[in-house]
């Protein structure tokens, strides 16, 4: 193509036109600008095609010559001989008319045909191009269809991954220690070049993490620190190490980033910096506003900025609105969860770093600074600026809230060096005092000593949590490198390396304090809570173990029953066959004679009381009733009781009940129980004489029979009867016995049976079904009780041998019986008077 292009003219008349053929001679159609030719129709075939091309590129080439078409056109031609371009060659003056001569027309019909296979073409390939577009629209559905559940579930791995990253960015910072130094050397300045002072501390580029400092005695001493920054290093490069600890406080951790050293050594420079040199303070409050929109879609923060400065160890708050008015006396107060903060304080929120940066301009004009030897712009105060961030999780609800501390500290300065007077050399004996403070607890914390001084200055108090605490914090030491402060550098270089070997516990997060306020209230009330089940839990076994201890008391009761239904089931039995016997005698006697009447008649036998079948008795305690039987006593037995409480000085004698069952001691299983049975009153007349050969003492009883206490019924006594309140034992042997003795038997009193004085065998008495006297076994069976019972209390008829068995009574309330001593003796009779053993019924 030439360099210029001109506006299309009309086609010249070719000069040559013998080669130029046309196939038909079709007018141009209306709606073409060019005559179409019938083949238009059709698709042109190959030959027609090539001689076309044939055509078009001599033409091309005469039209080239003719027009002094240059050697590049005329390539241009050559190579655009196809459909697609026709290439206006660069006419040089003369017109292109005359080259067409009188065939214009066919060569314009050829063009016209050319142009409209160009324009089917082009719709053709319009065609294609929407054909595409759709099949390519379908296809993104598709792709959209199939690829958004798996683009939901890698945005979800992509979460869990930067929370997990997060996590371990912290554990770093954690391991690599929770007081991080830096150590900073600044350049040397032009004055101390001018004055000739050279540079003391020398740098390794491949240990970013020590520096060595030449002594006046060219001895090199080394110190290391998490970082060393050389005069070389620029401000981004110092703020890159410091991300990682400025982004904790948006996960929720107390930050404290503070800057220490000599007076102008860049303190203010790297916390500060300068309009064309941001410090610290101004990229980290960026950094975070940047952070805080990244996570906006899962975390809504809010930032408050304080400011505040200590000067001659008072607080001052530098974002107060007028200045001229007197300040605000600011205190340090301890909150309830430990850390520090000043009541009173201005809070200025802030929404972007545009307005962080003005808050802290006006700060930093209401700062106190002068001049000095040292610096010109000297700090004469500790600055400290707090950025509050508020956290709340848009997805769990969780609220966090934490502070950042970034403290520009006052520079230590020698007093006779710097040869300040009158106010500035109070203000140096102000920042020198904080600053031992500060190196007080530094010690203390590093020595791990029980008592930190946090409270000596303002500024250690400030910052206490910082310091000690749950916060993760990072000193820049200052250094100069001049060789004229040699000295200095190496006191900061110290202090950096006692700080540096502060060891505390991690970091913990902090929560806001009205949540953690919610969480202690829900503490304290689930440990209320949890006392209270405990204390119910105790009850609860301790009912249980009742409940088990009743269950066996029922158990062994109803063994008990079960054996005693038994005997009485035995009794009967035999009760029936010896008055069958007994009236078959009688038949016997009334056969032979029939002289003598009967010497007695048998009562009538009573029934003995129905009880329950057991499979009725449940495990529940019986009513409550009285604990006394209703059984009666002997008159005499009552009376000698009554004597016994009317007479003073004498102990009252023990009261034994007489009832059946009820007691209060533990039952114990298997334990059989004495049987004692008073005897009748005309069987306490009868003289008590041994006989030996009485077998009724023998008596057996089934042995698990428990018959704790009966009495004999006293003449005229109605006798045990089904509708009775007495108990069924008592009934049991009231019915025995009203079948009154026969005079031939007789109570046996056995003094050395040894089933008797043994324990074990102690009452079991035996009944033979081949004993002769067994006809009236149930009598013999309440005398034998009589006897036993004058053994129990009385002792051996030896020991005792005026006792009359009417005052058994009185027996029990004699001293002798009361002690143990005496009454170890007695033998069975023990049990009847010991206070501290289960009673024997009498
Ligand atoms: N790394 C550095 N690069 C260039 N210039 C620096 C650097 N550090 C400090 N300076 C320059 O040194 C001078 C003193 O710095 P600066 O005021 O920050 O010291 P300072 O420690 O804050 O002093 P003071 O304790 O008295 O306030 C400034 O002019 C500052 O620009």
């Amino acid at each position: 193509m030439g360099e210029e292009s001109l506006p299309m003219t009309p086609l010249p008349q070719p000069s040559t036109v013998e080669e130029i053929t046309i196939q038909d001679g079709t007018p141009i159609k209306e709606d073409s600008p060019f005559p179409q030719s019938s083949s238009d129709e059709e698709i042109m075939p190959e030959e027609e095609t090539s001689q076309e091309n044939v055509i078009l590129s001599d033409l091309g080439s005469n039209l080239a010559d003719s027009c002094d078409i240059d050697e590049k056109g005329r390539r241009s031609i050559q190579e655009h001989k196809d459909d697609s371009v026709i290439p206006s060659p660069v006419l040089k003056g003369e017109s292109i008319t005359s080259f067409f001569g009188p065939d214009l027309t066919s060569a314009l019909q050829l063009l016209g045909t050319k142009y409209n296979n160009l324009v089917k073409k082009c719709q053709e390939q319009t065609a294609e191009t929407d054909q595409l577009r759709a099949n390519c629209e379908l296809l993104r559905n598709k792709c959209i269809q199939e690829c958004e559940p798996k683009y939901e579930a890698l945005k979800k791995k992509y979460t869990r991954e930067c929370s997990e990253r997060k996590r371990l960015y912290n554990e770093i910072i954690e391991l690599k220690g929770n007081i991080r130094v830096f150590c900073r050397c600044r350049p040397l300045s032009s004055e101390e070049i001018s004055k000739g002072y050279a540079s003391v501390v020398e740098f390794d580029p491949s240990q970013d993490s020590e520096l060595h400092v030449v002594c006046s005695d060219n001895s090199k001493k080394q110190f290391k620190f998490d970082h060393v920054f050389s005069p070389k290093d620029n401000q981004e490069i110092v703020f890159a190490e410091t991300l990682p600890v400025v982004k904790s406080v948006l996960d929720g951790y107390n930050v404290c980033i503070f800057a220490y050293g000599q007076t102008g050594t860049g303190k203010t420079f790297t916390m500060e910096g300068t309009p064309e040199n941001r410090g610290v303070n101004y990229r980290a409050l960026e950094e975070l506003f940047r952070s805080s929109i990244e996570r906006s879609s899962m975390i809504r923060y809010e930032f408050l900025v304080s400011m505040l400065e200590v000067y001659n160890e008072k607080i001052r708050d530098l974002l107060t609105e007028n200045s001229d008015q007197p300040a605000k006396r600011l205190e340090v107060r301890q909150l309830p969860d430990g850390s520090q903060d000043v009541p009173g304080l201005v809070e200025a929120q802030a929404c972007n770093i545009d307005e962080v940066w003005e808050i802290l301009k006006t700060g930093g004009r209401n700062r106190s600074v002068g001049s000095t030897n040292a610096n010109e712009l000297s700090s004469r105060s500790h600055c400290l600026v707090r950025l509050t961030v508020m956290g709340e999780n848009l997805i769990d609800k969780q609220r966090s809230r934490s502070h950042m501390w970034l403290v520009d500290l006052a520079g230590s300065e020698r007093v006779g060096k710097t040869e300040v007077e009158g106010e500035r050399l109070k203000e140096s004996q102000f920042i020198n005092k904080s600053l031992s403070a500060l190196g007080d607890v530094i010690s203390a914390l590093a020595s791990k000593n029980p008592h930190i001084p946090y409270r000596n200055s303002k500024l250690t108090h400030l910052l206490q949590s910082s310091l000690g605490g749950d916060c993760k914090t990072l000193m820049f030491t200052q250094i100069s490198p001049s060789s004229a402060d040699l000295g200095e550098t190496l006191c900061s270089l110290n202090f950096a390396s006692r700080v540096r070997g502060i060891e505390y516990g991690p970091a913990r997060k902090q929560s806001d304090p009205q949540e953690s306020f919610k969480l202690k209230q829900m503490a304290e009330k689930l440990r209320q809570e949890e006392k209270e089940t405990g204390r119910l839990n105790e009850s609860l076994q301790l009912m249980q173990l009742k409940y088990a201890s009743r269950e066996n008391v029922f158990k062994t009761l109803q063994d008990k029953i079960r054996d005693a239904e038994q005997a009485c089931r035995n009794y009967q039995m035999k009760v029936r066959d010896l008055e069958n016997q007994l009236a078959d005698q009688k038949k016997g006697q009334g056969q032979i004679g029939n002289r003598e009447p009967a010497k007695y008649t048998k009562p009538p036998l009573v029934p003995i009381r129905e009880r329950q079948p057991l499979s009725r008795i449940t495990n529940r305690l019986p009513p409550p009733g009285p604990r006394r039987s209703t059984m009666t006593t002997t008159r005499s037995f009552e009376n000698k009781e009554n004597i016994f409480e009317t007479k003073k000085n004498v102990p009252k004698a023990r009261r034994i009940s007489l009832s059946p069952i009820v007691r209060s001691i533990p039952v114990q299983p298997k334990r059989r129980a004495s049987i004692a049975i008073l005897p009748s009153e005309a069987e306490r007349r009868q003289p008590q004489h041994t006989n030996s050969n009485s077998q009724f003492s023998r008596l057996r009883i089934p042995r698990r029979m428990s018959v704790t206490s009966f009495a004999p019924p006293a003449p005229g006594t109605p006798l045990a009867t089904p509708g009775s309140k007495s108990s069924r034992f008592s009934s049991f042997l009231a019915s025995s016995s009203k079948y009154s003795s026969p005079p031939n038997m007789q109570a046996v009193w056995k003094s050395k049976i040894p089933t008797f004085a043994s324990p074990r065998n102690r009452l079991q008495l035996h009944s033979s079904p081949t004993n002769s006297s067994c006809a009236n076994n149930a009598t013999s069976l309440h005398k034998l009780c009589f006897s036993v019972q004058k053994r129990v209390i009385v002792g051996s008829p030896a020991a005792q041998p005026k006792q009359h068995p009417v005052l058994l009574g009185s027996s029990l309330g004699n001293r002798a019986f009361q002690s143990k001593d005496s009454l170890g003796r007695y033998g069975t009779a023990q049990r009847v008077a010991c206070k501290n053993r289960r009673q024997s019924v009498i």
